[in-house]
């Protein structure tokens, strides 16, 4: 399973799929069309059959797809079967509104250590996560083997503490600074940027008039 090669773009529209196959498995149906699909996501449905056929052939032609196969499939593609400590870096604004926002409740994701530089945080317990210094970041990194973090520090610290993290053995680091960190090739940075996510937004409205994905 974890050797399937599957090109970004589909993979980040699995977690669109995951999410609407649980509703219909909470409503009981057992199977669904690329086409059902396709207007509950809002993915064109030749997009659907290419996405899924990367996985084999997982659909029955005038059947559909099996919802609990594709949900399994899906689980386990996902690593929704187990669950994933993260680490969150810098605990300010930004910081606090991750923490306070229960990731867990919606995935299997869950911040189980946060770190700062500001002595009144260490040690205290902020939205039920704990707060360490910076001093025991590869300390609890390698102790609590968090392998993925979220990068919340200013800009100016940004490559610093991205090289602590790596050091501490992580592979994954959500960033939602605007520097663009280095990092060994093994090492994978998903950027977070809302006023990218804005613009785009603004440029998809000015040129489509409908909400296709285009
Ligand atoms: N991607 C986005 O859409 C978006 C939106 C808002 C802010 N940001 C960025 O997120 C970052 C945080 O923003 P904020 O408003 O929460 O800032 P903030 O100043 O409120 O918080 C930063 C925190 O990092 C801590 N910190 C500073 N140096 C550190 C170090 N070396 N190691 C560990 N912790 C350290 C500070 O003590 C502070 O608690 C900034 O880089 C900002 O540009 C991004």
């Amino acid at each position: 399973m974890a050797e399937i090669k599957i090109p970004k773009a589909t993979a980040k529209r699995l977690p669109i799929y995951y999410r609407y196959l649980n509703i219909l498995h909470d409503a009981e149906k057992n199977r669904v069309s690329s086409t059902e699909l396709s207007e509950a996501v809002k993915v064109d449905s030749a997009t659907i059959r290419r996405d899924f056929s990367y996985f084999g052939a997982l659909g029955k032609r005038g059947y559909g797809y099996d919802v609990d196969t594709l949900l399994k499939f899906f689980k386990k593609i996902l690593n929704q079967d187990k669950l994933t400590n993260v680490a969150l870096i810098g605990v300010g604004n930004l910081g606090n509104a991750l923490l306070n926002f229960n990731f867990h409740q919606n995935s299997n994701v869950r911040i189980s250590a946060a770190f700062d530089i500001r002595p009144d945080l260490a040690n205290t317990v902020q939205s039920g996560v704990p707060i360490y210094p910076m001093s025991e970041l590869r300390k609890q990194l390698e102790d609590q083997q968090i392998k993925i973090v979220i990068l919340t520090v200013p800009e100016s610290v940004a490559q610093n503490v991205t090289d602590d993290a790596v050091a501490g053995g992580v592979v994954g680091i959500l960033n939602f600074t605007p520097l663009r960190v280095s990092v060994p090739t093994n090492v994978r940075v998903q950027n977070v940027d809302l006023t990218n996510e804005l613009q785009t937004l603004i440029y998809f409205l000015d040129h489509y008039n409908d909400n296709e994905e285009n």
